[in-house]
């Protein structure tokens, strides 16, 4: 039988556009021969629609759009992920089509309920073993623990995170031996290196429970943090049959194989490991294509930002000229700007020669739908592709319709960092502006000292004469960005944001922040990474550079780590505070014994530091502009990590260090 995964890059009750892709998915999967295929998990609400999951109109909405997808089935067997609500509660699940006919509704056991998933919230968990009813309009399914067949073969469901839990409880347990294929529609982020874990979780499975293993996830940046890898792989006992390619810019990615149910296979003596994923690209990958979904679902046109040559704001600038490498590599130029959203029909005539675009069906005909070989690499070949001259220029052109860039120097600006900043923009073919803010702080710092009746110094008001600078910079990039109709990006890291090392209104002013999940020191490994490997040679300037709020006056040579401590150590400081969860004397006794040569006192030092900025800037980490969820963890309090605003501060656990 041939059977099929999709990736679909939804969006959260957009129905029209998400009963589009999957249609499209369908009727490509027929062309291909597909008997079988399986959707992700809630692909026709979207995965994340929150609080409106506990509303009775939607799930009744859900169900009405269900009816449109059963005449799209007529010869195919077609699993579609929804949220059916009965007598007040919603459950998540995925319902089997074939012949246009509903032949009912698999339903979650396990929901996921850590990290950047709140499923309890929204959903129940469905009990082993039981079924009830559906009623609509007259009509009856069953919901449920169920089972299936189609063409002989006998298939059941674990839906995404029922597979994440322990061998002996999970539906699979329960399945072997009854059915020959387990299907899992899910909706599992992103994060790095992830793809290891999921690969072998399918592999094991399918060998652990001697069945072949189909595994769909969503594609994209679905609502705004979270970025799903479309990934599909398909395993039986324990061989890898098809693994498709991650991080598409593509809406619909359709991986199909031919499986012989009827002849057995010898489980694998082992299971054959895949090459360690390149974080380096994941990321740059990953973080493209969030930015490309970011900006066309919310309707803007382009990028606004504050380029002041350090690590992070050239981190974000090359981000957007990569989102635009990779899209015109993948998509097509032509293709790629129509879908952004930000150009005009003329927009793109001029600068590809193309009168037309193409037709979505002509666009969809390059996505692979034959079975094919798993492919080396697990990234699309873009992702390490080599640009022509030509492509260069032409993406140069593209960017500078899509980033525009200022550098806002002060008295406490260096050559250095303006010529960082022109460099790289000129490079990336962006939009440059250089002006002074020197004026306007003045302007603030004289009236304040006029209020007050005395001058504000370096000596007594050091803060608030930093603080100035970097809030000076918001109003006037803010005006552009509103002009521009454009996503203002705001450039913190996650480092900056464990310890509150912003300005609130300053530097975190914006809509949006690409890189808050991820570390400062990950932050420069990326950029030198990005000089060697994808030859943005203007960061040669930057990766010189040691990190620096440029905001006390030059002599004091102010440096992020001589203000805060080395970021490797509040990296892991941080790590083991919260992802690890340990108390403060656990962290200080792990740091001891990890850094033998460094000095007891010191150490103490900086996790005191750690703990008190940490609890004195929840309210900022509160107040961040959207980050992308991109780590194994963050310190986001809307995505992954929740913790009081007001609290003891870790006074006792400190001071008893
Ligand atoms: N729990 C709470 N809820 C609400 N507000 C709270 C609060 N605790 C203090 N506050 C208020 O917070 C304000 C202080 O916060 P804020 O004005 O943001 O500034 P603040 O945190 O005092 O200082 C900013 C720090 O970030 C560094 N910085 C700034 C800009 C750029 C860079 C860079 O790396 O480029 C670094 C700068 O060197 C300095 O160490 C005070 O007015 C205080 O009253
Ligand atoms: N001279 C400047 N011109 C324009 N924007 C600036 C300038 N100085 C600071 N900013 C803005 O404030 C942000 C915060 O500064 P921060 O020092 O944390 O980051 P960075 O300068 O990009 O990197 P680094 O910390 O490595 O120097 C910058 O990313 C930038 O958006
Ligand atoms: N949607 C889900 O059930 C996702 C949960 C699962 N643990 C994952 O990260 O993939």
């Amino acid at each position: 039988m041939r059977i099929a995964g999709a990736a679909l890059n939804q969006i959260p009750f957009a129905w029209q556009h998400n009963l589009r892709t999957i249609r499209t998915a369908i009727e490509q999967a027929r062309t291909s021969g597909v008997e079988l295929l399986c959707l992700p998990e809630l692909c026709l609400s979207g995965y994340n629609c929150e609080d409106l999951f506990l509303s009775d109109w939607l799930c009744e909405e859900a169900l009405e759009y269900l009816q449109q997808i059963r005449p799209w089935t007529e010869g195919i067997l077609v699993c579609v992920g929804l949220p059916v609500r009965l007598e007040g509660r919603t459950y998540n699940t995925s319902c089997v089509l074939r012949d246009g006919e509903i032949l009912g509704f698999a339903a979650k056991q396990f929901l996921a309920n850590d990290g950047v998933h709140y499923e309890t919230r929204f959903f129940y968990p469905w009990p082993a073993g039981e079924t009830t009813t559906v009623r609509w309009q007259g009509q009856e399914w069953l919901l449920g623990d169920l089972t299936f067949e189609h063409k002989g073969v006998r298939f059941g469901f674990e839906i995404c995170e029922d597979a994440w839990r322990p061998d002996d409880v999970r539906p699979a347990a329960r399945l072997q031996g009854r059915v020959d294929l387990i299907v899992n529609p899910s909706a599992s982020h992103f994060a790095m290196s992830k793809t290891d874990t999921r690969y072998n979780l399918v592999l094991n499975a399918s060998r652990t429970f001697h069945c072949t293993y189909l595994y769909t996830n969503l594609l994209g940046n679905e609502a705004g943090r979270t970025i799903y890898d479309g990934e599909i792989l398909v395993a039986r006992e324990g061989h890898l049959l098809t693994r498709n390619q991650l991080l598409s810019f593509k809406e619909v990615d359709v991986e199909c194989v031919d499986v012989d149910f009827a002849t057995p296979l010898e489980p694998a003596a082992e299971i054959q490991q895949l090459p360690t994923p390149d974080e380096y690209l994941e990321l740059n990958q990953a973080l493209s294509l969030a930015l490309f979904d970011y900006m066309r679902k919310a309707r803007t046109r382009g990028f606004v930002l504050s380029l002041s040559g350090g690590a992070d704001s050239c981190m974000c600038a090359v981000s957007v000229a990569e989102m635009v490498r990779l899209g015109t590599a993948e998509l097509g130029t032509a293709e790629f700007m129509r879908r952004t959203g930000c150009f005009t029909a003329e927009d793109i005539e001029n600068i590809t020669g193309q009168t037309e675009s193409p037709t979505e069906q002509q666009h969809l005909a390059a996505a692979d739908g034959t079975p094919q070989e798993a492919p080396s690499a697990n990234l699309p070949k873009a992702s390490t592709a080599v640009t022509s001259d030509e492509q260069r220029e032409t993406n140069r052109r593209i960017t500078g319709c899509l980033l525009t860039c200022a550098y806002q120097g002060t008295v406490n600006s260096s050559d250095d960092t303006l010529n960082s900043a022109r460099e790289l923009a000129e490079e990336l073919g962006a939009v440059f502006h250089n002006w002074n803010i020197d004026d306007e702080v003045s302007g603030y710092v004289g009236k304040i000292a006029g209020a007050l009746e005395r001058p504000l110094t370096w000596q007594t008001d050091d803060l608030a004469l930093q603080n100035i600078q970097a809030r000076v910079r918001a109003p006037g990039i803010w005006l552009l960005a509103n002009v521009l109709n454009a996503l203002l990006i705001t450039t913190s890291n996650r480092s900056e944001a464990s310890v509150g090392y912003c300005t609130m209104d300053g530097d975190t002013a914006g809509s949006i922040s690409p890189i808050a999940g991820v570390d400062k020191d990950f932050v420069k490994q990326w950029l030198r990474w990005a000089e060697v490997e994808r030859h943005y040679a203007a960061l040669r300037h930057v990766n010189a550079l040691q990190p620096t709020a440029e905001l006390r006056p030059l002599e004091e040579k102010q440096t992020d780590e001589r203000d805060l401590m080395p970021y490797v150590l509040l990296n892991r400081i941080e790590r083991l505070a919260f992802y690890n969860r340990l108390s403060p004397a656990q962290v200080l006794a792990t740091l001891l014994e990890e850094n033998p040569a460094t000095e007891r006192e010191q150490l103490k030092t900086y996790v005191k530091r750690f703990y008190s900025l940490w609890s004195r800037n929840q309210w900022k980490r509160e107040r961040y502009a959207p980050a992308f969820h991109l780590d194994d963890y963050n310190v986001d309090p809307r995505s992954w990590l929740r913790f009081p605003i007001l609290s003891g501060g870790y006074t006792e656990e400190l001071n008893a260090l």
